[in-house]
């Protein structure tokens, strides 16, 4: 028992163990009595010993090394995982040196500073890992070794670089290597993270070919109108008693999620009940399948670094993950369920669900769930990130927004909104939205990809087993392709026709390359640019006096705007006039972007002018902001001449 000591002969080795009880711990022995013996202290005790130090040892941590150790071992110490750990780090560092001995290889440089066992984790203390290898690329060039852990890193900086590991090796460096939360939120059974192979291939085909292609996106493009308009009217909604300023974010979300929900299921339930979960609404439905899993997808494992210690339990992190991933399939797998009961009353349409539900029967029910969550999570966040920076530059920079503004206005006039058919003949924003792209790629560093065969990058060897690190941040900002790569200038890119995105030229590489570019690149070209055309043909965005302070970035899945963009948004006046067209009236209020004329052709519609004489109208005309008589979308045949001159009155529209 833990407190009588009991005596031993020596038969224990000379580090400390542990019974296989795990109840107690065997500390080394001790020559007493000319005998050797061996202390037995319970488990507990040696924890409640060490615990303030272990705190103490904790909180004087570099800050991610802090948080690492934090989420392994939790707040409480487990000593045993501890001890254990370093043992077999010890093991598997000497085995790793061991394998380095050998031949002579012509290797990449590597970070000096690197510790035994660590190698250079505690010289990565931003948070932000692809902005200390860019300043490592300054001072070592562009490809370089980086140890953490027991893993082998080579960082690739570089466009002419990254071609040659994306293209030329691409058979030896297609595989990604997996953290333990990515694995257990994706069984690696979704395009983005399986293994390239037939069963990639398959997915990626069906994704693209039924949802993602140009042919299907063209046909989506009344859904995608629809968010857009969705996010023109929660902006009216919100400026409503917030004097003019509004969450830009929370806007675009509110319409990202149920289009992409649409364009999946063909409708976007408002409830949902899922067998084990309850009742849902429709934003809990959004914070199971996208908010959770993104900010799970992230947590560190420190198994990860040393995949030899892969057998030692890490349960606190594995039990979070898989709670998120479980509530995800259940609500998918409701989804589907919903799907099915739909199918059996009415006819297949053309929305993805009933695509792969019907014409792919012999998916696995695991395939079939990672293939209808893929595209949810994938449209709801990098179009949002970059909507948001590029909103956040343009509100910064009046000039640029007049200049923008102006192009729109020159093309649409002041008769309509700006539609997907206009994109080719807008070339600033198109700049805007590479320029923004390559500022703040969403995507900062690839998921590592893992060499299956020897190769050579850049004339140097590396060898199989080492993971690749493609920093698209370091190749999106090389000072040697990109003059002031920190400072945000559409210019540069403004008529560079050769500028693709990573198709062929690899100097802004935000979509990744080669065979596992991005698949979703044209839906990202549909909804970024008109997010950002619509938002500005509407209103004029200026910054709150402290937003500038509040610029800096931070690092789920991917590259957020630390904090909200919140922007006092100012509906542009115009004069409109209705001919005598067949005329979306929803199109032409949003069109207007002026309240008076919203609430007027609203009342319009309904063939009640009279109203606008009643208490009830003045009100809502006065605030000129409510947005409850603005929804009747419809056709309109009638010639009508609408002025609106005032925003918050209807003296101009009189
Ligand atoms: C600004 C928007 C977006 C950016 C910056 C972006 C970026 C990326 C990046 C960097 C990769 C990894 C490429 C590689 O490993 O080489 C990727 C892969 C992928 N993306 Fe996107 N993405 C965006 C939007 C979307 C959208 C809207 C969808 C679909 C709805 C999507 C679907 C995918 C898929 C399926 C893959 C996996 C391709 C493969 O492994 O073969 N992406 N994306």
């Amino acid at each position: 028992t833990p407190s009588a000591r009991p005596r031993i002969k020596l038969t224990v080795p000379k580090v400390p163990r542990f019974s296989t009880s795990r109840r107690l711990v065997l500390l080394p022995p001790r020559r007493l009595n000319e005998k050797f013996v061996c202390r037995a202290m319970s488990v507990d005790t040696v924890i409640d010993a060490m615990q303030p130090l272990y705190a103490k040892a904790v909180t004087s941590l570099p800050g991610p090394l802090a948080d690492l150790v934090r989420n392994t071992l939790g707040e409480q110490l487990n000593v045993l995982g501890v001890l254990l750990a370093f043992v077999v780090i010890f093991v598997s560092f000497m085995l790793s040196a061991r394998a380095f001995g050998g031949e002579k290889k012509n290797l990449p440089p590597s970070i000096p500073g690197g510790l035994p066992i660590l190698g250079n984790m505690l010289q990565m203390t931003d948070k932000r890992p692809h902005k200390t290898f860019f300043k490592w690329a300054q001072e070592h060039g562009p490809i370089f070794h980086v140890k953490t852990g027991s893993i082998n890193n080579v960082v690739i900086n570089s466009a002419d670089l990254a071609k040659e590991v994306m293209v030329t090796n691409f058979d030896s460096i297609s595989t990604r290597r997996m953290t333990t939360a990515m694995w257990i939120l994706t069984e690696k059974k979704m395009v983005a993270m399986s293994d390239y192979g037939d069963e990639h291939r398959m997915l990626k085909k069906m994704v693209v070919g039924n949802l993602l292609g140009i042919t299907t996106q063209r046909a989506n493009r009344g859904i995608r109108e629809d968010a857009l308009n969705t996010m023109i009217d929660d902006i009216f909604k919100d400026l409503k008693g917030t004097e003019g300023m509004v969450d830009i974010r929370e806007c675009i979300k509110y319409a990202l999620f149920p289009f992409s929900m649409r364009q999946v299921f063909g409708y976007a339930p408002e409830k949902l009940f899922v067998e084990g979960i309850g009742e849902l609404g429709k934003w809990d439905i959004f914070n199971i399948l996208v908010i959770d899993p993104l900010k799970h997808v992230i947590e560190v494992d420190w198994r990860n670094f040393f995949p030899a210690l892969s057998w030692v339990p890490n349960s606190a992190l594995e039990t979070r993950v898989k709670n998120t991933h479980d509530r995800k399939l259940k609500v998918v797998g409701a989804l589907i369920e919903e799907q099915r009961k739909q199918l059996q009353t009415r006819e297949p349409t053309k929305c993805y669900a009933d695509i792969v539900l019907t014409e792919f029967p012999n998916l696995s029910p695991i395939l079939l769930k990672h293939s209808i969550w893929e595209p949810i999570i994938e449209s709801a966040d990098t179009t949002l990130v970059t909507s948001e920076w590029a909103l956040y530059e343009i509100a910064k920079d009046p000039k640029m927004q007049e200049r923008l503004y102006s192009e729109i206005i020159s093309v649409t006039g002041n008769k309509r909104m700006v539609t997907e058919d206009d994109l080719p003949n807008l070339p600033l924003l198109e700049a805007i939205v590479k320029e923004t792209l390559r500022h703040y790629a969403p995507v900062t560093l690839l998921p590592p990809r893992y060499v299956s065969a020897d190769v050579k990058i850049g004339g140097y060897d590396i060898p199989k087993d080492w993971d690749v690190l493609i920093n698209i941040y370091g190749i999106n900002w090389d000072p040697k392709v990109w003059k002031n790569p920190e400072v945000w200038n559409p210019d540069r890119c403004l008529g560079d026709k050769s500028l693709d995105l990573g198709i062929k030229d690899f100097r802004i590489l935000s979509f990744g390359g080669g065979k596992r570019m991005c698949a979703g690149m044209t839906q990202a070209f549909a909804i970024i640019p008109m997010n950002i055309a619509a938002i500005v043909q509407h209103f004029e965005l200026t910054l709150p006096p402290n937003e500038n302070v509040n610029a800096q970035d931070t690092v789920y899945l991917t590259s957020h705007k630390l904090h909200p963009l919140r922007a006092f948004a100012r509906p542009r006046l115009q004069v409109f006039v209705v001919t005598n067209e067949m005329y979306d009236i929803g199109a032409c209020f949003r069109g207007a972007g002026d309240m008076a004329f919203c609430i007027s052709a609203a009342l319009l519609w309904r063939g009640a002018i009279d109203f606008l004489s009643q208490p009830a109208a003045r009100k809502v005309s006065r605030t000129g902001l409510d947005h409850s008589v603005y929804c009747p979308l419809g056709v309109l045949n009638t010639p009508i001449a609408i002025y609106s001159s005032n925003v918050a009155g209807l003296n101009g529209f009189r």
